[in-house]
């Protein structure tokens, strides 16, 4: 499982999944704040990319391609559209995967208006050679269509009206160097601070007309995993709960009990995470071991363990990989309340039965 294939495949049934599910792209419209104003967090992008709109606009000219690069659910899309709205451009949304053929993306390019911000979504996914003609759209604002087939073949070099291309990336180590430097303007979008993800909850509960309290929407936050789309997503979760068993109004303790039925715990790790962790401390003591063997022990596929379950553990200093295999950390014996062996010796006789 792979998290960056969100448009061809409906997010894993997962609580805190940072990808979209059916349910967010149902809901996500509404809630996606419509101007940079609006759009909380993210101060330096922010910054950044209002001196860039604003000096387009003075200059009264399109305004610079820009990158957004950062992980699943942080406000990508929702910032390309931002762009468009403070341009008062149109927006065309497209993705990589989308474009199978140069053709496929000449076609676009070619019915662009003036202005236009063309939006292409997991650009890190496009074909070659459609990537090779966006290096000339992108920097002459021209590109070569290809009339014909075989030695017959010509190209007719057709001039574009200027357009301002937001792509979006969860990988941008994955893009050729020829493709970044052609943007005049990358935005590198972070994990959301608690207090953040708190104002993100009150706007979404505003708009959705759902009463929470200041310590409810802290409560939620601090099981986001620093990300909008999950925050929201458990917003609503809270909120079912809140209609059901009480009087609708999310506090605190409705929050945490709540998220304690969905398995989501106060730090935002479910039961496939806990299960990691559980096995890695009761079973091996902490590690080191490898995640061959800490895999068969939670009964899951490699594959899950290592890209589903161990970056947000690696990404809260809960485990460790190192060259000899999984290490658990201090905080992590903590936050499931156990004691770590002493001395770390527990492993030391294992290590060379656990390569990684
Ligand atoms: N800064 C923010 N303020 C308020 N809400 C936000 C912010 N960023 C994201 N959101 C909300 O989070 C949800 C997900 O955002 P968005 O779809 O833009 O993420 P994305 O980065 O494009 O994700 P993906 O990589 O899966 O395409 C949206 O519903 C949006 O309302
Ligand atoms: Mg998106």
């Amino acid at each position: 499982m792979n998290w960056d294939d969100s448009t061809d495949t409906p997010a894993p049934e997962r609580l805190v999944g940072a990808s979209a599910d059916r349910e967010d792209q149902a809901v996500e419209a509404a809630l996606r704040p419509k101007d940079l104003g609006e759009f909380i967090g993210q101060e330096k992008v922010r910054e950044q990319l209002d001196l860039v709109l604003r000096a387009a606009r003075a200059r009264g000219a399109t305004a610079d391609h820009v990158l957004l690069s950062g992980a699943p659910g942080l406000g990508k899309t929702t910032l390309s559209m931002i762009i468009a709205a403070e341009m008062g451009a149109p927006i065309r949304i497209t993705s990589g995967p989308a474009i199978q053929h140069a053709g496929d993306l000449a076609a676009i390019l070619s019915s662009l208006q003036e202005g236009e911000v063309l939006f292409l979504d997991e650009i890190h996914r496009m074909s070659r050679p459609a990537e090779e003609m966006l290096y000339m759209a992108m920097e002459d604002f021209r590109v070569d269509v290809i009339v014909g087939k075989g030695p017959g073949a010509t190209a007719i070099p057709l001039e574009l009206p200027p357009f301002t291309l937001v792509g979006a990336t969860t990988r941008a180590g994955l893009l050729p160097p020829p493709l970044r430097d052609r943007f005049g303007f990358t935005a590198h979008m972070e994990f959301y601070e608690p207090a953040e993800l708190e104002r993100v909850i009150h706007r979404s509960a505003n708009l959705l007309d759902v009463e929470i309290d200041t310590d409810g929407a802290a409560e939620i936050a601090g099981r986001s995993r620093g990300t909008p789309r999950i925050a929201n997503r458990l917003l609503r979760r809270v909120r079912d709960y809140a209609q059901v068993k009480a009087d609708g109004i999310i506090t605190r303790e409705i929050a945490a009990a709540a998220l304690q039925v969905y398995e989501v715990d106060a730090r935002g790790l479910d039961r496939l995470d806990r299960g990691v962790l559980e096995a890695l401390l009761k079973l091996f003591g902490g590690g080191p071991v490898g995640l061959s063997t800490l895999a068969v022990a939670v009964g899951e596929e490699r594959e899950t363990v290592e890209e589903v379950a161990e970056p947000f553990l690696v990404r809260e200093g809960l485990l460790a990989r190192t060259p000899r295999g999984r290490v658990a950390t201090p905080a992590a014996w903590a936050h499931l309340g156990l004691t770590p062996p002493r001395s770390g010796a527990a492993g030391n006789g294992q290590q060379d039965l656990f390569g990684a």
